[in-house]
C-alpha cells in the first residue's frame, strides 16, 4: 500500500451534494493504511459525523489550501478560483481538457504551484474504459424526468431527493395512457440506467446503440413519443434529429431528454437546441405545433447525491487503494502533462503521482 495521504474536499459548488468518497469507503481506506483528512462540508448528503466515526480526520471546510504539499485533494467539481498558484495534486473533473470555457486559467494555475491535476474523465483501464462515473444515474433520471414530463407530472424547480421517491413517482396510475420510447446509446452505462427507469415507468422502449444507427433510420426514430439521448459520439454521425424534423407537422416525438447534453460540440448529435435546461426550469418548449420539449440537465447525477456517490465511491475507492505512479494514476498524469505541453504551459515539478 502506497503512503497516501487523501483529503476530501467540501465542495464550491453550492447545490453539489454528491462526494467522491462516501464513509463506508472511508473507513475502508483508513484500514488499508491511508491517511484520510474529511473537510466538513453543510451541504454534503453524508454527515461530517459519519466521516468522524470511520475514523477520518475532520478538517475546516476549504482547509486543503493549507494542507502539506504531498497530499492529494479529492473533490468531485471545480475548484475555488483562490488560491491562483495550484501546488497539490489534485483528482476531480477538471473538464479542461477539450477547450472549455476557463481550461487554460486552470491548467495555468497548476502550472504556476507546480501541482497537477489528476482527472476523473480520463481514469481509466488498459483498455480506454472510465473506472469510475455517473453514467447509470444520469441515465437513470435523465428518463425519469422525460417520463414525468410525458405524463404531465413534472414540476420544477427540481430538487434532490431519494431513489424510492423518483420510483414513486414514476409508477403508472391506474388509466395512464401508453406512449412510444427510445433510448439511444442504450448499451452504455447512462443507457441501462434510463431503461432502469422506463422499467419502473412500465414502458418498454426502443433500445438502440451503434448498430442500430450505423445506417441511421431517423423516420424511425422519429416515430416515436419520447427520446433519450444517452450516446456518447467519439466521431461525428448524422445528427439524430434535426430543425427540418421539428418543423414537420406530421412529426410524432414529443420530448426529447439528452443525457449526453453535448451542445455546442461538433460531436453534437441533436444540433436542434443551444442551451442546456435548468433545475429551475428543467422543461423548454422549442415548438408549439406540434409541441417539442427539451429536457437537457448537465448534472442530473446530483437530483441523487445519496445512490450517485455511494456507487461512485465503491468504483473509485479500490482504484484509490491503488494509488501510484503505473497503471490509471499514471496515465492521468501523462494527459495532465499532454495538455499542460499542449497550451505551452510548463507543468512544474508534478512529475509524481
Ligand atoms: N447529463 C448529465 O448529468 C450526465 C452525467 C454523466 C454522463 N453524461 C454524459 O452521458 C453520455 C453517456 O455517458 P455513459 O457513461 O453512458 O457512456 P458509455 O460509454 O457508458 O455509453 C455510451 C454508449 O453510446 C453508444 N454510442 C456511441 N456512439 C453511438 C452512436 N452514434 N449511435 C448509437 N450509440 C452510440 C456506445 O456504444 C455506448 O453504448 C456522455 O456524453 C456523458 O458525458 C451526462
Amino acid at each position: 500500500m502506497t503512503e497516501l495521504h487523501l483529503w476530501l474536499r467540501h465542495e464550491a459548488r453550492t447545490t453539489e451534494r454528491r462526494t467522491p468518497v462516501v464513509p463506508d469507503d472511508a473507513r475502508r481506506l483508513l484500514e488499508a493504511g491511508v491517511a484520510l483528512t474529511v473537510e466538513d462540508s453543510p451541504q454534503r448528503v453524508f454527515a461530517t459525523d459519519a466521516y468522524e466515526a470511520a475514523g477520518a480526520r475532520i478538517a475546516p471546510a476549504g482547509s486543503w489550501t493549507s494542507a502539506p504539499r504531498d497530499t492529494v485533494v479529492l473533490g468531485l467539481k471545480e475548484l475555488p478560483d483562490a488560491p491562483r498558484e495550484l501546488m497539490h495534486r489534485h483528482i476531480f473533473f477538471g473538464h479542461a481538457y477539450k477547450q472549455q470555457p476557463g481550461a487554460r486559467d486552470l491548467l495555468r494555475r497548476f502550472a504556476a504551484g507546480g501541482g497537477a491535476l489528476l482527472d476523473l474523465e480520463y481514469l481509466v483501464d488498459d483498455h480506454g474504459r472510465r473506472l469510475a462515473a455517473f453514467g447509470y444515474w444520469a441515465g437513470y433520471l435523465g428518463a425519469a424526468l422525460a417520463v414525468l414530463h410525458h405524463r404531465g407530472r413534472l414540476a420544477g424547480p427540481l430538487r434532490p431527493s431519494e431513489k424510492a421517491e423518483w420510483d414513486e413517482a414514476l409508477r403508472p396510475a391506474p388509466g395512464e395512457e401508453e406512449f412510444t420510447a427510445l433510448v439511444v446509446g442504450a448499451l452504455g452505462r447512462s443507457g441501462r440506467g434510463a431503461r432502469a427507469a422506463f422499467g419502473v415507468a412500465g414502458v418498454e422502449p426502443g433500445c438502440w446503440d451503434l448498430a442500430e444507427t450505423r445506417d441511421l433510420d431517423r423516420t424511425a426514430l422519429l416515430a416515436h413519443d419520447v427520446l433519450v439521448n444517452c450516446v456518447l459520439a467519439t466521431t461525428p454521425v448524422p445528427p439524430f434529429v434535426r430543425e427540418e424534423d421539428l418543423d414537420d407537422p406530421g412529426r410524432r416525438l414529443r420530448t426529447l431528454s439528452d443525457v449526453t447534453c453535448d451542445v455546442g460540440s461538433p460531436l453534437n448529435v441533436l444540433p436542434v437546441y443551444d442551451r442546456t435546461t435548468e433545475w429551475t426550469d428543467p422543461v423548454r418548449r422549442l415548438r408549439k405545433e406540434p409541441p417539442f420539449d427539451l429536457i437537457a440537465i448537465d448534472n442530473l447525477p446530483s437530483l441523487l447525491p445519496r445512490e450517485a456517490s455511494a456507487d461512485f465511491s465503491a468504483a473509485l475507492t479500490p482504484v484509490l487503494l491503488d494509488f501510484g505512479a503505473a497503471g490509471p494514476w499514471g496515465r492521468c498524469l501523462d494527459r495532465f502533462h499532454a495538455a499542460c505541453r499542449e497550451l505551452g504551459l510548463t507543468a512544474g515539478e508534478s512529475g509524481r503521482v
